[in-house]
């Protein structure tokens, strides 16, 4: 047996980076940024006034209320602005570009509106309502640097600056398949000793969720040679193979009987649930097999596959939020064994501490429980009973 931890650093090591590529903005959301990106423009890009209103030498408007020519009208998106003369008004937009010798700006609120003249009610001190080349981003300076997850914030700088396409780690491409001679998917009916298919769809829905790229088999039966001609010509276009099912111990243990001979190892893993693990490579693409079980799938996921995923997508921080909680009842694990028990976590408002409570029992099978958890409860493989009222480790979800 090893331990979660080492199997994490195998499985982080079987996936290792994912390609960098360039990619449009509008398919970049989500991705990691794989390069620093240095502002090839200031922002803003020239002094440009913050209101509708005149663009004055603040000096002229010392003295209120007074009158000034308007000598020019300057919409935003003029590119050929004139200078401003002295004892001489500019009507202004916002945004719109601040003509050399004007200081400041005074809001046309504060005014009469005259397009000929305008009448000035308010001073205005130097620099009133402009703003400032280079202000928000200076040219040349970082704008955003390599590992930077690209929310919206970060596209609309990055098109601020002139960028059309960035660098980024690219999505991986994931092939999910599920064996299991009982499986079915509905609208099939089920027949006894049948069940609905499940493993793929949380395992979809999951890595997609993580921005990978997913093709499904939703069934593969106990066979090997029906494993192989399925599975095999759609590994070309994977950059990973995970599969569901047939890893133990039992007499029909297709993925284990398929792979062991291909150079994916077959091994247990010190954890509940989850211990039956497989990974290596198949035809130089790296394959994680998990168990069956629903919850052993989705505690396989958060224990290793999600980290070790988000790394090799280039995310600085892959961990889950880890924190302390009070347990509201007792629970028992088995000795050398980390377990993951699904977990429900509240802190109110002012403690220090949160409290933490089962959601179900430890069996694999138990994916209603699941449904109402929004943590694992983290139990330490040296602990085989954690009081009432003990602190845990809780992972939220
Ligand atoms: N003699 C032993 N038996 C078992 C051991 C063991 O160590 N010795 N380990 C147990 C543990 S722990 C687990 S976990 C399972 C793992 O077994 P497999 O990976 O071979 O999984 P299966 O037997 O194919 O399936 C297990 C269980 O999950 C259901 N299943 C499978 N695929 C799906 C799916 N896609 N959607 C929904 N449900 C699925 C399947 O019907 C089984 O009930 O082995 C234990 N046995
Ligand atoms: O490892 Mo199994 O996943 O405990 O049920």
């Amino acid at each position: 047996m090893i331990s979660v931890d080492a199997y994490r650093g195998i499985v982080t090591d079987l996936l290792g980076h994912a390609r960098i590529t360039a990619v449009p903005l509008a398919r970049a959301a989500g991705l990691v940024l794989a390069a620093d990106l240095s502002a090839e423009v200031a922002l803003p890009p020239f002094d440009n006034s913050a209101m509708d209103g005149y663009a004055v030498r603040a000096a002229d408007v010392a003295e209120t209320p007074v009158t000034l020519p308007v000598a020019d009208d300057i919409p935003a998106g003029r590119v050929d602005v004139a200078p401003l003369a002295p004892g001489t008004a500019h009507r202004i937009m916002t945004g719109a570009p601040l003509p050399p010798g004007a200081d400041a700006v005074v809001m046309v609120e504060h005014t009469d509106g005259g397009t000929t003249d305008v009448r000035i009610d308010r001073a205005a001190a130097v620099g009133n309502h402009v703003r400032r080349t280079g202000e928000d981003v200076t040219k040349g300076s970082l704008a955003l640097h390599a590992g930077t997850v690209l929310g919206h914030a970060q596209l609309g700088l990055a098109a601020a600056i002139g960028l059309a396409e960035l660098p980024v780690r690219e999505p991986l491409s994931v092939l999910v398949v599920s064996t299991g001679t009982e499986l079915v998917t509905a609208p099939e009916p089920l027949r006894h000793g049948q069940i609905y298919e499940s493993n793929s769809v949380m395992l979809a829905a999951a890595l997609s969720g993580l921005g990978c790229r997913v093709e499904v088999v939703r069934s593969v039966v106990d066979d090997v040679g029906e494993f192989r001609r399925i599975v095999e010509p759609k590994l070309a276009g994977a950059d990973l193979l995970i599969t569901s099912g047939g890893v133990s111990a039992g007499a029909y243990e297709v993925v284990k009987d398929a792979l062991s001979t291909q150079g994916v190892e077959f091994r247990k893993i010190a954890m509940q649930p989850g211990g039956p693990q497989g990974c290596g490579r198949w035809n130089g693409v790296p394959v994680v097999t998990l168990p069956g079980n629903p919850v052993s799938v989705l505690v396989s996921f958060e224990a290793f596959l999600r980290p070790a995923l988000l790394s090799a997508m280039g995310h600085p921080d892959p961990e889950r939020r880890r924190v302390r909680a009070r347990l509201t009842e007792e629970l028992s694990s088995p000795p050398g064994r980390r377990q993951f028990r699904r977990g429900y976590y509240t802190q109110a408002e002012g403690e220090v501490t949160g409290q933490v409570g089962p959601r179900g029992g430890p069996g694999s099978h138990l994916l209603a429980a699941f449904t109402q958890a929004n943590c694992l409860i983290v139990l330490p493989e040296e602990v085989t009973s954690a009081p009432r009222g003990g602190e845990v480790d809780v992972l939220l979800l």
